[in-house]
């Protein structure tokens, strides 16, 4: 999972300076120096991508790190023996704002933008979810499907309710509509696993209830069992690596990633089902649609910037301690990003091609029926939607968009997903 190396950089072998952290401080100068020319090439670009010095990890000053817990929480868990070069984690950047305004008044009309320094847009869209609670990842659907936090849900077999309640030891942080609802019930066959089928949103918007808060929204496991919980918003959560590294510095994360411009789409298709009445994806896709300049203060651009929001995770966590998984593989091949998944997690690869069958009517892979369910195992109506047909054009200048982001994202994690290639989106 290292990444590869980096020929004829500045203090390359021999230099004192570990490979990690110059990677780390070379894609923060990329990714400053893109946006830099973004904002240069049209200067629409997002207020805050105007100045580098906002970009998390550069030259803004560094508040203190504090590492507290929660309010009105107990210790920290104990969570095993601390994984190699977590170290003292750097601080994080503060956030910038920047004066902006100029298209308040766009054709979205109320629709949220975020006109502001990296990690406060991010925060602003977990805001959004809170003036809006039916804005979320997960739907009545599923929070049906899943019962209560805790219960194994999606009519899979139980496991008998003793045990203890435990802080989650992996999480899937994201993306959103990345794959992780099918991620996490897959990884639920594991009789290793208990996993909570609601999003607790603990490290966004329900940190103030404190850690015990948490630990009793957990299923209970017996010993040797993984505790997992999967909000997708905490990748895009710039105070989540903080939290999540306060809590526990050994938790595995998990992201699966899907294309930007799919995953874009696919977070549009989720917000219309629920508001016909917004702007067409292209509208919102552009400050201004004859210059090309994409809008990426709208959240469903600007959280397909994989690079940007990794950066400060790296900040918290080593890379070997981040599973990056594809969601088109989950998809094409689900025991292949299953394996990989549990091998990650330590556990014996017990959820083989055998748990998954292709629904044709479904069109996506399912889990076959556990045997003492008649409960069917694909996922529900709101994953597979259908999207609508994007303007091929706009689909063609956000891959432009995208693409030194996801060369940048191939760097830092050591992995190709191929983006590029894809002929076509769905
Ligand atoms: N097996 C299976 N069944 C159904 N859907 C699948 C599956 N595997 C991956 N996917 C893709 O998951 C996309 C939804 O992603 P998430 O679960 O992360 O969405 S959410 O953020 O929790 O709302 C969803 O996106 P859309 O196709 O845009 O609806 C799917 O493409």
């Amino acid at each position: 999972m290292s990444p590869p190396a980096q020929p004829g950089v500045p203090g390359g072998r021999g230099s004192k300076v570990p490979p990690a952290r110059k990677l780390l401080c070379m894609c923060s100068l990329s990714l400053c120096l893109t946006y830099l020319c973004y904002s240069l090439m049209g200067g629409a670009g997002p207020a805050a991508l105007r100045s580098p010095a906002a970009l998390p990890g550069t030259a803004a000053p560094a508040a203190p790190r504090s590492p507290a817990a929660p309010p009105g929480s107990a210790a920290p868990r104990s969570a095993g023996s601390p994984p190699a070069g977590t170290g003292a984690p750097a601080a994080s950047a503060a956030p910038t704002r920047a004066a902006n305004g100029s298209r308040e008044a766009a054709a979205a009309g109320a629709w949220p933008r975020t006109p502001l320094a990296p990690g406060e847009a991010i925060a602003a869209q977990s805001g959004a979810f809170e003036r809006d609670p039916q804005e979320s990842s997960t739907t009545d659907e599923e929070l049906s499907r899943a019962g209560s936090p805790g219960s194994r849900g999606g009519g899979g077999s139980t496991t008998p309710d003793y045990g203890e309640k435990r802080l989650p030891q992996a999480l899937i942080i994201g993306v959103k509509k990345g794959g992780t609802r099918a991620l996490l019930e897959a990884i639920r066959a594991h009789p290793d696993v208990r996993a909570v089928g609601t999003e607790p949103h603990f490290f966004d918007r329900n940190y103030e209830k404190g850690l015990e808060w948490y630990r009793n929204v957990m299923p209970k496991t017996l010993d040797g069992q993984i505790t997992m919980e999967k909000t997708p918003s905490y990748f895009v959560t710039n105070e989540a690596p903080r939290r999540i590294h306060s809590m526990a510095k050994d938790t595995k994360l998990i992201v699966v990633v899907r294309n930007p411009v799919t995953r874009a789409i696919s977070d549009y298709t989720q917000t219309l089902s629920k508001k016909p009445e917004i702007p067409t994806f292209e509208v919102l896709a552009f400050k201004n649609r004859t210059l090309g300049l994409i809008d990426a203060s709208w959240s469903a651009i600007r959280i397909g910037i994989y690079a940007l929001h990794l950066e400060n995770w790296l900040q918290y966590f080593p890379l070997s301690q981040i599973l990056f998984v594809s969601g088109e593989r989950l998809i094409t091949d689900p025991a292949g990003e299953m394996a990989k998944v549990q091998d990650f997690l330590g556990l014996k690869r017990i959820v083989t091609e055998k748990h998954f069958y292709f629904n044709k009517t479904k069109g996506f892979p399912c889990l076959k029926k556990p045997e003492d369910s008649s409960a069917p195992r694909c996922l529900g109506k709101s994953k597979g939607r259908t999207h609508p047909k994007i303007d091929p054009d706009v689909i063609h200048r956000l891959r432009k968009f995208y693409k030194p982001f996801n060369v940048m994202f191939y760097q830092m994690t050591g992995q190709d997903f191929k983006w590029e290639q894809e002929e076509s989106d769905k």
